[in-house]
């Protein structure tokens, strides 16, 4: 019902095609923002972790990753990031061959990485100057306040780390990435620390400002609910293991598109037509197959 198998699902992506590149009288293609082909990562030989992983994001599309510990959601994302290399295949982002990390990718980890000695102003403000490097300190102060407002800390943007709450550095932490303005921001478990009340005001305050600043976004999350409220398409990953026939490596088992209006709210998200069949689909991926070959 709700699998993805389409190309955009992207179990078998075609080879990227440059904009234009469809002919004269011909409709102009519109491609991915990000095309993943093919990808592998081994750290022991002829056992890699994953093979196989191609899938695309459209521009604007939040796309979630869940699957068991071990089966290589982080190693993906840090690829996608530029901070980790494949063994196999590539990553292209508006069709051309990614390399090494980029302001066009922001990532905020569980961690939220926010140096101590800065204030929550100066922390972003880092960031802002490290992709705008000319930008005149009044336009550099308006993107940084902006940004604080969006995840609603501008009580406390003078304020250093050690005086703000978890919840809060990691709202510093969103702010950041997004102040950047990034193509893709790419989210590694980023309320995992967090209590579950901090952790779902913060999910209905990214959801609403992925909404209206059209952010493209690649997410791990070990939560089913997040992955259903906040995600359009969901994949899910096996993990690698011994079989019968041999070692068979981790990969994507299923894209599951979220048939769920985009309007959900996490209030009046379990009280939706279809949210416990999609609910029970992931659950029952998690328990029964995605460890079995
Ligand atoms: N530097 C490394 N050297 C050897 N093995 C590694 C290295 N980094 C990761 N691995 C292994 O690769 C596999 C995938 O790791 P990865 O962190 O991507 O998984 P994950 O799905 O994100 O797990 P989790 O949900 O626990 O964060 C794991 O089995 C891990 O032990």
């Amino acid at each position: 019902m709700w699998i993805d198998t389409s190309a955009g699902g992207g179990l078998k992506a075609a080879s990227p095609v440059p904009d234009g590149a469809a002919g004269a009288g011909k409709a102009p293609v519109k491609t991915p923002l990000l095309q993943v082909e093919r990808l592998g990562k081994a750290y022991v030989a002829d056992k890699p972790v994953f093979a196989d992983v191609s899938f695309m994001l459209d521009r604007g599309e939040f796309v979630c990753v869940i699957g068991h510990s071990g089966c290589g959601k982080t190693t993906v994302l840090n690829v996608l990031a530029g901070l980790d290399t494949a063994t196999a295949g590539h990553v292209f982002m508006e069709s051309r061959e990614m390399v090494g990390p980029s302001l066009e990718r922001g990532v905020v980890f569980q961690g939220h990485a926010l140096m101590p000695w800065l204030t929550v102003r100066q922390n972003i403000a880092f960031a802002v100057k490290s992709r705008w490097p000319d930008w005149p300190g009044a336009r550099l102060n308006q993107q940084v306040e902006k940004f604080v407002q969006l995840v609603g800390l501008s009580h406390a943007i003078d304020k250093k780390p050690s005086q703000l709450s978890g919840g809060m550095k990691q709202r510093v932490g969103i702010a950041r990435a997004f102040s950047i303005q990034p193509k893709m921001l790419l989210l590694d478990e980023p309320f995992g620390a967090l209590d579950a009340l901090t952790r779902g005001t913060i999910q209905d305050e990214l959801m609403a400002i992925v909404r209206e600043t059209q952010q493209t976004v690649f997410m791990i999350t070990h939560d089913v609910d997040e992955a259903i409220l906040l995600a359009d398409r969901i994949l899910l990953m096996s993990n690698g293991a011994e079989t019968a026939a041999g070692y068979k490596p981790g990969g994507i088992a299923e894209v599951v598109v979220n048939p769920l209006p985009r309007e959900r709210t996490r209030a009046t998200l379990h009280h939706l037509d279809g949210y416990y069949e999609l609910r029970n689909h992931i659950v029952d991926f998690l328990v029964s197959r995605a460890k079995a070959h």
